[in-house]
């Protein structure tokens, strides 16, 4: 079995839960409120610039040029999204609702900056994974149960499309080749990793369902 295989078996009750989440069954019926969506794409906008400098960072270390050029156009995509996203839907979001990272969305990206910066490659492209592919899957899942005339259908597009099944695709190349050239205790971290990082993916949409404060 592929290394990322056993990762997405071994997590996938977190996956179970994702799919289960009022956030993504409401963004799949198009009932989900315009608050909670807003919330979620502010969010996502500094997630996307954060998670730009932690693929960068991450690209840095990779020991052959393919692969860096590889994680330095995910990095120039994720910056491209995070454009799109500030002129498509900033503007429509109320002034006083911006007010920086949730906890947990701050969570998320300060560990993967800080995986990124001081853990061994290994392990920072174990931990960037979860982002792809959960929303691949995520996505697919999303486009196969919608409603018509979704409201969110930009969004869900976005992450269905043929584009990203192929970002996707060499995310999952570039970690298995990296697995098969790690020692068993490498390996034990990447898991430890993408864990991590796939219970931060949950904390996402649900720290948006709702709508978290930080409480002081
Ligand atoms: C919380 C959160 N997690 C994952 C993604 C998806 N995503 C963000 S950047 C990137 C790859 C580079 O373009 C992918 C797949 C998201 N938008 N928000």
């Amino acid at each position: 079995m592929k290394f990322t295989e056993s990762l997405w078996q071994e997590n996938a009750d977190i996956y179970e839960k994702i799919l289960k989440h009022p956030f993504i069954l409401e963004l799949a019926s198009g009932s989900l409120s315009i608050d909670r969506f807003s919330f979620y794409i502010y969010q996502d906008s500094l997630y996307l610039n954060e998670f730009a400098t932690a693929l960068a960072v991450t690209g840095t270390k990779a020991p052959v040029s393919k692969d860096k050029l590889t994680f330095l156009s995910f990095a120039q995509n994720a910056l491209l999204v995070e454009g799109l996203l500030h002129e498509n839907y900033m503007d429509s979001l109320p002034k006083q609702d911006q007010k920086g990272a949730s906890p947990s969305a701050l969570a998320y990206t300060q560990y993967l900056l800080a995986t990124s910066s001081l853990k061994p490659y290994a392990v920072s492209a174990a931990a960037l994974l979860p982002c792809f592919w959960i929303y691949k899957r995520v996505g697919d899942h999303i486009l196969a149960h919608q409603a018509a005339n979704n409201p969110y259908q930009n969004w869900i597009n976005t992450y269905a499309g043929e584009e990203f099944a192929q970002s996707v695709s060499q995310m999952l190349a570039l970690v298995d080749g990296i697995a098969a050239q790690s020692t068993v205790a490498e390996r034990d971290s990447m898991r430890q990793a993408y864990r991590k990082a796939t219970q931060y993916e949950y904390m996402f949409w649900d720290s948006a369902y709702h709508l978290e404060k930080w409480p002081v």
